[in-house]
């Protein structure tokens, strides 16, 4: 009876596997393929710039500060493979105006031809206790990090339906899979991202587009350097549970992910866990993800018991010592 079952199981798994080509996309080609990343000029979206130009792609880069910009595609342009690669830089906030978005998304493709992967990357982040954080900051995160991805994406989803092919990556981050002290303001952003990229691969999948939502985990960027200033020290010490990441390897972790078509991607053992441990009804890419969610979710709810008992004591700890300190100033 018991090597009846064994038997059907195995016979199960063989049967998916013969049907798994079904749901694993084409890898996307890149040589000569126009790839777009907004936030391209500085940290990870730079570090995603550099990698798909390597590999032979033309690049867009959106930001802001043309400065940054112009010193940046002189940087990517030393990693050259051949003679006909562009890089274009464009200046453009992406969250004000969804017809500004559009039109240089326009200009853009008549340069440098229809766009085969955005990469939404421009973002940034406000750490605070809730009631410290300024209420427009709500407002602005939610602008720059979740509009500020909309709108490219929209911009450029009717020309990829029309050819039947396409890749839309969304970066999202580890905050985005779980809400952690300090992250009151950016992590509703990172989540939004995450339901609009459901939502989208469900639409587009018909049609050959494959969308991507990447978690990075902390990354030695200028932003991270920027926001580890301010950041309570609460945050800190939970953020310290994992590693800081280079931006080069995160780059090329969501660069590989992005031409697979994989719906999911993470860097290292934590963001490994925490894909499979979220991973709800998000779409499946192979059949061997599949498998290993509904192995290992239970077992990874068990570690991360472990993790939010030990946020919950830092938290704990963080209040005490800061009344103490409070007491200790009040009688002096
Ligand atoms: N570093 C980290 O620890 C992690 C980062 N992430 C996410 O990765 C992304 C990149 O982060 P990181 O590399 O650290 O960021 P950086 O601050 O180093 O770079 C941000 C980029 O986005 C651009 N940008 C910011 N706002 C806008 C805007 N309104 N319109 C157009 N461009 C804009 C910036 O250029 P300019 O200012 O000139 O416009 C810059 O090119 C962000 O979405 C971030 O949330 C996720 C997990 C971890
Ligand atoms: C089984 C479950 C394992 C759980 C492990 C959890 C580890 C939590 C560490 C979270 C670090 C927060 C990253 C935010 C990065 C970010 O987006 C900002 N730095 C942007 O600037």
């Amino acid at each position: 009876m018991l090597l009846l079952a064994a038997a059907f199981i195995v016979a199960f798994v063989l049967l998916l596997y013969m049907v798994s080509p079904l749901i694993s996309p084409k890898p996307l080609k890149l040589p000569g393929a126009h790839v777009v990343v907004t936030g391209g000029s500085s940290g990870i979206g730079k570090c995603i710039a550099i990698e798909c130009y390597k590999q032979g792609a033309f690049i867009t880069l959106i930001a802001r500060d043309e400065n940054k910009l112009l010193q940046t595609k002189k940087e990517i342009e030393k990693y050259s493979v051949n003679d006909k690669q562009v890089v274009l830089c464009i200046s453009v906030d992406v969250s004000r105006d969804y017809e500004q978005v559009e039109n240089v998304l326009k200009q853009a493709q008549e340069k440098l031809g229809p766009v085969d992967m955005l990469v939404n990357c421009a973002g940034t982040s406000v750490t605070g206790k809730f009631e410290d954080i300024e209420v427009n900051c709500f407002e602005r995160l939610m602008a720059v990090n979740y509009l500020g991805s909309v709108y490219p994406s929209r911009s450029v989803i009717a020309t990829m339906k029309e050819r039947r092919m396409g890749r839309i990556v969304f970066v999202s981050s580890q905050a985005g899979q779980l809400g952690l002290f300090g992250y009151t303001a950016y992590s509703p952003t990172k989540f939004a991202l995450r339901g609009l990229a459901e939502a989208l691969q469900m639409e587009v999948k018909p049609y050959n587009i494959y969308v991507t939502v990447a978690y990075p985990p902390d990354t030695d960027t200028p932003g991270f350097a920027e926001e580890s200033k301010t950041k309570p020290l609460e945050t800190k010490l939970i953020s310290e549970t994992s590693s800081v990441c280079q931006a080069e390897q995160v780059a090329r972790v969501i660069v590989k992910d992005a031409i697979q078509g994989n719906f999911n991607s993470s860097v290292g053992s934590d963001g490994y866990m925490l894909s499979i441990l979220t991973s709800g009804m998000s779409p499946v890419t192979s059949i061997t993800e599949g498998l290993q969610q509904v192995v290992c979710m239970g077992i990874f709810r068990i570690v991360g018991l472990f993790y939010l008992g030990s946020f919950d004591s830092i938290v704990r700890r963080c209040m005490m010592q800061r009344e103490k300190s409070e007491s200790a100033d009040k009688t002096e």
